[in-house]
């Protein structure tokens, strides 16, 4: 992410096209449905179905709270709306909320393992809406209010609250405040200031603006310090129109009528309004040092680089992804789940909304630990008017916050469930989340930071053309696409889009360089039987030949192929140019993605039947690439066999190979030969107490490169993983080469990921 202090302006990142396709691709939407226990015998349907089924139904007739040990309600929270309100694009209508509410529950997933499921209520009258959601509340373990307009989100949210006995949350009233608190706190005192004497101004008098304006209230700030303003202007005592109760109980006694009037020398502003609400002029008119928190979404009240053209004394943040200090309720509504429903909370009451946003402002102030820079690619945030707010990203959110919230629940007496060890539950809440399953977005973040040149070798195809144009829009650096020019100008027409004057085009056969290129290769493989005419015929053909002398020859920092051609080719045309890097072994590893899980697998690419030395060196290399990737490696070498049961040839290797690290004394965990239900299964693991991995293995080398692919291939097809790579390591300069018939999304990935090896080697 680029500083808006210095960028002159923000870049789309990605096309309308784009977002569209994104959403449509494979299955349309973004959730699906898992079971959780097996439906393949009959055995299984009669306990899941009818007959056995009965079983816990007449448990939980006979003691509700059952309710909880058999189903799944106490990890399921309905993400519930009716469209008045979708971000701030207005009343849109129900069914065109849905993809907001499948994010967030795509989001309650991803950050804090916590089912849930969109619901969808079509109607305008809170009184149908109350009891739509009232008469489905059994099914679930929480309820997440979502963009539902103001005045009728404080009336369905209360009575709500009265009539169901599990949490019911309106996040963009409290998830928003919550945020925004921790932040404010954070940027008062980063400013020097103190809560008791800002002057805040509110833009929105709706649900985000009522709620955040209650909690800086009921946290210090004096009402008579705050002003709130609507389409109308301020929000004076004794005003008429286009007033409500919640309004009036923070109507001003002002002479200001106009948000520009109320925000002269005003200390900090929230924007909870509309894009665009918020002028230069009205920023330049506020109190030194002014706090911007222009949160509308998707676009903000005034961008970043507008406020710093005026004001960069400023600290501003956003509601977006992609400037510094998101102020997003994404901090908050899984965490704060995760700690409600883990002491199966009757209700998210006051005291566990503080508690999470003072975790919260304390996580941005707390040293970053190795473990987080690690994940974060070494970059070590640091508390200042640019991070004071923890990235959605950061592993330790999914710690800190829920802990907060559940002790708040307990102490304040509305945890049903206490948590008895709280060191244990801690130990949970850590294995919820790899921190592997952040790295992609982290190592996008160091690439947008140090951005670099990229080779697309086949240039003239659209899924590359795609994929270079979004490297660019992405912030990764500038493309350079191989191909006859004419082709290629001609594709961008075809495709709409339009050759950005950045980018390079690289006509092989018009290629300035071809001689300098030709005399390199031709010293380098006069004795691997070619010729100079050889050489020279390389040069003015082969694309990846072409591409991987630019990268040798400094004139890109990365080379990206393989989409047209089988892996072996290209890899056999970038040996012609590239050697390993000294002492390393070129391996390909596979990041395998699946349900909360990640795993590094290795050998993906290169070696066909590895040797006893081959494997301990594709050890060796795995686990230095999961210290890449910011996690401490458990290598288990695979095999059919588990320690030596039942034996045969290919164990016989991976057994050797234990001993060859053994003798290395490489400094990692490590062990084998290893059943992959062994190695990824506690339970099964404790059978062999001598085992020396300390936990289930992170890193997976197999025994041959067919064992590798086939099971990376399988559980991409089978199981739905998520496979990113194979990634190739241990060469010179930094290439990556996509699978055949890759799409624009993963050539998109392949390329960020050889930057970032490019940006790592410095
Ligand atoms: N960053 C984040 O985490 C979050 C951001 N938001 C953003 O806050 C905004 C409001 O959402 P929400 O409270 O749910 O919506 P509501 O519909 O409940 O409220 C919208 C409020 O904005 C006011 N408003 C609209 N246009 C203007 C304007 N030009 N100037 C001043 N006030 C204006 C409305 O005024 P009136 O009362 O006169 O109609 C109303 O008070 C949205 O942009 C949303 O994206 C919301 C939640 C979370
Ligand atoms: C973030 C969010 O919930 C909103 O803008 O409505
Ligand atoms: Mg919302």
């Amino acid at each position: 992410m680029t500083s808006p202090r210095s960028s002159k302006a923000a870049q789309a990142r990605f096309t309308e096209q784009e977002a569209l396709q994104f959403h449509a691709q494979g299955k349309p939407g973004k959730l699906e449905i898992t079971p959780t226990k097996p439906l393949t015998t009959q055995r299984d349907l009669s306990l899941a179905y009818s007959p056995g089924v009965a079983v816990p139904v007449h448990a939980i007739a006979n003691d509700p709270a059952t309710v909880y040990d058999y189903t799944s309600k106490g990890n399921l929270v309905a993400v519930v709306s009716n469209g008045t309100a979708i971000l701030g694009l207005g009343n849109l209508g129900a069914l065109a909320a849905k993809p907001v509410m499948e994010g967030k529950a795509a989001l309650f997933k991803r950050f804090a393992d916590i089912d849930a499921i969109d619901l969808l209520v079509d109607t305008e009258d809170t009184e149908q809406f109350i009891n739509a959601v009232r008469y489905l509340g059994p099914t679930f373990g929480g309820i997440n209010l979502e963009d539902i307009r103001a005045p009728d989100c404080f009336i369905i949210e209360q009575r709500l609250k009265e009539l169901l006995d599990i949490p019911v949350f309106h996040d963009d009233q409290h998830g928003t405040a919550i945020i925004a608190a921790a932040g404010l706190i954070n940027a008062l005192e980063l400013t020097g200031r103190d809560l008791e004497s800002c002057k805040l101004v509110v833009n929105g008098a709706g649900a985000a603006g009522i709620a955040c304006l209650e909690l800086a209230v009921s946290m210090g700030i004096p009402k008579s310090n705050v002003i709130l303003c609507d389409t109308k202007g301020v929000v004076y005592q004794g005003r008429k129109e286009g007033m409500n109760q919640w309004k009036s109980a923070f109507a001003a006694k002002t002479k200001a009528r106009t948000l520009a009037e109320a925000l002269k020398g005003a200390d900090a502003l929230f924007g909870l309004s509309v894009k665009g609400a918020v002028t230069q002029d009205m920023v330049r008119s506020m109190a030194p040092k002014p706090i911007i928190f222009a949160m509308a979404n998707p676009d903000p009240e005034i961008t970043p680089e507008e406020v710093y053209a005026v004001r960069d004394d400023a600290i501003v943040a956003t509601g977006r992804s992609d400037y510094p200090n998101q102020i997003n309720n994404v901090l908050g509504f899984p965490f704060i789940f995760r700690g409600a429903l883990d002491v199966q909370a009757s209700t998210i009451n006051e005291a566990m909304k503080v508690a999470a946003a003072e975790a919260l402002a304390q996580l941005a102030r707390a040293e970053v630990p190795d473990q987080v820079a690690a994940a974060f690619h070494g970059r070590r945030a640091t508390f200042g008017p640019e991070y004071i707010i923890p990235a959605p990203f950061d592993p330790r959110l999914i710690v800190n916050i829920p802990t907060a919230v559940a002790k708040a629940a307990m102490d304040s007496g509305v945890a049903r469930k206490p948590i008895v060890d709280m060191d244990a539950y801690v130990a949970k809440l850590e294995g919820r989340l790899d921190p592997l399953a952040g790295w992609l977005q982290s190592t996008f973040s160091a690439v947008r930071a140090d951005p670099k040149r990229a080779v697309f070798a086949e240039g003239e195809e659209p899924a590359v053309i795609r994929a270079a144009h979004s490297y660019f829009s992405q912030g990764f650096g500038v493309p350079i696409l191989i191909g006859s020019a004419d082709v290629v100008r001609e594709q961008f027409r075809a495709l709409g889009m339009v050759i950005r004057p950045e980018y390079e085009i690289i006509d092989t056969h018009k290629n300035a360089h071809i001689e300098e290129f030709s005399s390199y290769l031709y010293a380098r493989l006069q004795r691997r039987g070619y010729l100079k005419r050889d050489c020279q015929r390389l040069v003015a053909n082969e694309r990846n030949v072409v591409g991987a002398l630019m990268v040798a020859h400094g004139m890109a920092d990365a080379l990206v192929s393989g989409v047209t051609r089988n892996w072996t080719s290209v890899y056999d045309d970038v040996q012609r140019v590239l050697d390993p890097e000294p002492g390393r072994n070129v391996i390909g590893v596979s990041l395998v993605l699946l349900r909360g899980r990640a795993v590094l697998v290795a050998d993906t690419s290169v070696h066909d039947m590895p040797t006893s030395t081959e494997l301990a060196d594709i050890a060796t290399e795995a686990a230095r690439s999961a210290r890449n990737f910011g996690i401490e490696p458990r290598v288990a070498l695979l095999a059919y066999s588990t320690f030596g049961q039942p034996r045969g040839e290919r164990s016989d290797v991976v057994h050797e190979a234990v001993a060859i690290l053994d003798e290395r004394q490489v400094d990692f965990e490590y062990d084998g030969d290893m059943a992959a239900d062994v190695a990824l299964n506690r339970d099964l693991m404790r059978h062999y107490p001598f085992c020396r991995l300390s936990d289930t293995a992170n890193v997976l080398v197999m025994p041959a490169f067919h064992a590798a692919s086939i099971s990376t291939k399988m559980l991409k097809e089978l199981g739905g993983a998520t496979i990113i790579g194979p990634i190739l390591v241990g060469l010179s300069r930094s290439v990556q080469i996509c699978g055949f018939g890759a799409k624009d999304s993963d050539i998109v990935n392949m390329a960020a990921i050889a930057a970032y090896d490019a940006g790592r080697r410095g």
